[in-house]
């Protein structure tokens, strides 16, 4: 009998067909639901945004005051959770914050277990509304700061900007941020989506994939290395110290956060949009020695490596410059992809096979128990 092939890591291996987004590495595009990524940030709202994964098409502006009206009234967190999150050792990384966060919702909705696409969506627009609160939380606790009330004549990214830092900021500053919530919003099978749909695969809630799904997002070879770059703009230091940096880095077999890509290997398609977001912010905010930082070594690490950065190398420098914290950077993520997970997790439940691939064997040939 001949070894079966590994496919390791799954890489390359095509397990089920989506609507909801199409990753074209040989185009470099990114498309939600049919609408480049590109557009969708220059043209639409966040909250449009998460309306057309969820649903498949754009708002009406009727159905979109709709969803905004529920969403609004579902932004503050209840006094029980609050206390529960601040009880948490302040050394708790607030990805395990949210992550908590998210299993205690879920244990208070008397409707977890209702897998309806209708149920779902309600518990989606739940976790949406909620998550600028609990991100917004970890950000103040870190500064000895109360939660602040969240406003509701505010639309989303401007009021989750305001529940984190205090102040609804310069709009230079709100555009760029809800740029970076598009852009981070879907992107098919991705580890962490992959994660929430093998476990709704099982016939699981959606506060169970959901918790697991921020698990897989927070390693920083997936989410987690929008933190991870800005650790490494702080080792470096300045920009003349880029390439001795990587070359040490290299020499050590370091994998580079912020480089490379699964499926992309010419580019990663939302990156010009959000340098250019990033640019913006870099302008408003002092940020050129960063931004010298960030081409230092992009140019270092393309001779390097021919490896380009992905969507985290950006994103980092721009939260940083935004006023948030580098612990919150991959939170925010999640509060982005919450749309995109959510709406995967309705799809796999609309035609369901459950998750469960097979291993080809390496360890001990079958032997007897043998005891002396
Ligand atoms: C939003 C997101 O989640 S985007 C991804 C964010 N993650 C990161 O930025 C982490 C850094 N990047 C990586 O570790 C990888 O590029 C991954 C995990 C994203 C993709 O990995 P894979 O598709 O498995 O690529 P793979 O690891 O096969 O890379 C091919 C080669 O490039 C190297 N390589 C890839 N990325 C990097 C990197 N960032 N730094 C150093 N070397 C790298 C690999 O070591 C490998 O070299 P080898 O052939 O000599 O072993
Ligand atoms: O697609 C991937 O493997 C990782 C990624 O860029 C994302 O999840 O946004």
């Amino acid at each position: 009998m001949s070894a079966p092939a590994i496919h390791k890591g799954l890489a390359g291996v095509v397990v089920d067909t989506t609507e909801v987004s199409m990753v074209n590495p040989d185009t470099n595009s990114l498309t939600y639901r049919g609408y480049p990524v590109q557009d969708l940030a220059a043209h639409c709202s966040f909250e449009e945004v998460a309306y057309l994964l969820w649903h498949g098409e754009l708002p009406t502006p009727t159905e979109l005051v709709a969803q905004t009206d529920t969403e609004r009234a579902q932004r503050g967190l209840p006094a029980d959770l609050v206390m529960t999150l601040l009880a948490l050792p302040e050394s708790a990384h607030p990805m395990d914050t949210l992550r908590t966060a998210v299993s205690i919702l879920g244990a208070n909705d008397p409707a977890e277990d209702d897998n309806s696409p209708e149920a779902n969506h309600a518990k989606a627009v739940r976790l949406f509304a909620a998550l600028p609160s609990v991100v917004a939380l970890t950000q103040r606790r870190r500064h000895g700061l109360l939660p602040l009330p969240p406003r509701d004549d505010l639309g989303y990214a401007e009021n989750f900007l305001y529940m984190t830092l205090g102040r609804v900021p310069d709009p230079v500053i709100v555009r760029a941020f809800e740029t970076s919530l598009t852009l981070y919003a879907e992107h098919s099978f991705n580890a962490s989506t992959f994660t929430s749909r093998v476990v709704t695969s099982t016939l699981s809630d959606l506060y169970s994939a959901v918790t697991a799904a921020v698990g897989a997002l927070k390693g920083s070879l997936h989410g987690g290395a929008n933190e991870a770059v800005m650790a490494t703009f702080e080792e470096i230091g300045s920009a003349e110290n880029a390439e001795a940096w990587l070359t040490k880095a290299l020499a050590e077999k370091r994998k580079i956060m912020g480089f490379g890509h699964r499926v992309y290997k010419k580019g990663d398609s939302r990156v010009p949009t959000m340098r250019q977001a990033l640019q913006e912010v870099a302008e408003l905010r002092d940020g050129h020695e960063l931004l010298d930082r960030y081409e230092a070594l992009a140019h270092a690490m393309y001779a390097a490596k021919r490896l380009h950065p992905n969507l985290d190398y950006p994103a980092g420098p721009a939260y940083h410059l935004m006023g948030f914290d580098t612990p919150v950077f991959t939170p925010i993520f999640v509060a982005a992809r919450i749309t995109g997970w959510t709406a995967h997790i309705n799809e796999q439940l609309a035609s369901n096979s459950l998750i469960r691939p097979s291993s080809s064997y390496s360890g001990k040939p079958q032997r007897p128990i043998t005891r002396s």
